[in-house]
């Protein structure tokens, strides 16, 4: 086993979520810095660590509230040194991280689209459809495209959300693109239009965190960073930030990279979708104050109905 003099001359533990979904993304990350660092596949051990998003099935999430259910107990495991480095959805990490924790690294990211699953598009559902989704987000968003729809709860992970649409609890689901890729079901579902649905920040990126502390592990995870990513994603959890939101707010936003700078499209929306404040902004890369203040700026144009969503 090869690593750098300055980690520990161990296998390296990678500490991941034990859903399929997550699982596959960190076998993507422990194979990106094997082959970045010429190390064989025993140089990183995975941990598997049960997160409370993984335990509460019944509820949406949007109730039970923004507590980092998907990053607490790998944070806790970063913080008590059980594992080395922790890899998320980035879509799941919340705005504000502990102080001791650092985002590290970014995969390149992935198709950040939604896909809908049930129908090829929202024109083509029945009347008065029914679809699952627990996104605040997503069911804002279907509502302003098919006010007859009606969305309910969803949740578990894709394979039980395939199997109840299967089983004909729903005319239609919403799942992220890069999801059903990385679980090699790129066949399943049409991929939305992203001027049709603006996916959640940070949609479709693999994010790698260690301890603010571990100056070689960061090192060793920077080398695999995809900047382009990284930028874009920041940037859109900045616009979330400035708009004091969480995962369970109906936000969507989008940096996209033209030419040297990001064209960052972004949207908040009443829960019934009948209200939808957008803007689109060129901001320079890393600049995440403009970012901010563009969420910042969605809000001001809101209506107090729409801003009291943010303020909870
Ligand atoms: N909390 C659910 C979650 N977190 C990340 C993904 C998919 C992968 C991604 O968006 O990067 C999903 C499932 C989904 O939205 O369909």
């Amino acid at each position: 086993m090869m690593t750098p003099s300055s980690l520990p001359g161990r296998p390296l533990r990678l500490g991941t979520r034990g859903s399929p979904l997550a699982l596959a993304q960190a076998r993507m990350t422990a194979d990106a810095l094997c082959a970045r660092h010429g190390w064989h596949a025993d140089a990183i051990q995975t941990v598997i660590v049960q997160t409370s998003g993984d335990r509460i099935q019944d509820r949406a999430l949007a109730e039970i509230g923004g507590k980092a259910l998907w990053t607490k107990e790998l944070d806790r495991a970063l913080l008590a040194g059980e594992i080395d480095f922790a890899v998320h959805s980035m879509k799941d990490v919340e705005t504000i991280r502990p102080k001791e924790i650092r985002i590290a690294a970014m995969l390149p990211r992935a198709d950040v689209r939604d896909r809908l699953v049930g129908a090829d598009s929202f024109a083509a559902l029945p009347a008065s459809p029914v679809v699952g989704s627990s996104s605040p987000r997503r069911a804002a968003q279907v509502k302003r495209l098919r006010p007859d729809a009606q969305v309910v709860l969803f949740r578990g992970n894709v394979a039980t959300r395939l199997a109840k649409l299967a089983a004909g609890e729903v005319h239609a689901t919403l799942l992220a693109a890069a999801g059903l890729d990385r679980l090699g079901q790129g066949e399943v579902g049409t991929s939305i239009p992203l001027d049709v649905m603006l996916p959640a920040p940070s949609q479709g990126a693999v994010g790698i965190e260690a301890l603010a502390s571990n100056a070689p592990m960061l090192a060793t995870l920077a080398a695999i960073n995809d900047p382009d990513t990284f930028d874009c994603v920041m940037a859109e959890r900045a616009v979330l930030k400035g708009l004091g939101g969480t995962c369970h707010s109906p936000i969507a936003a989008l940096g996209r990279l033209e030419g040297g700078t990001i064209r960052l499209s972004a949207e908040i929306l009443s829960a019934d979708g009948q209200e939808r404040v957008s803007d689109v902004r060129d901001i320079a890369r890393r600049d995440t104050e403009a970012a901010e203040a563009m969420g910042r700026a969605l809000l001001d144009s809101a209506s107090a109905e729409l801003r009291a969503l943010f303020e909870a």
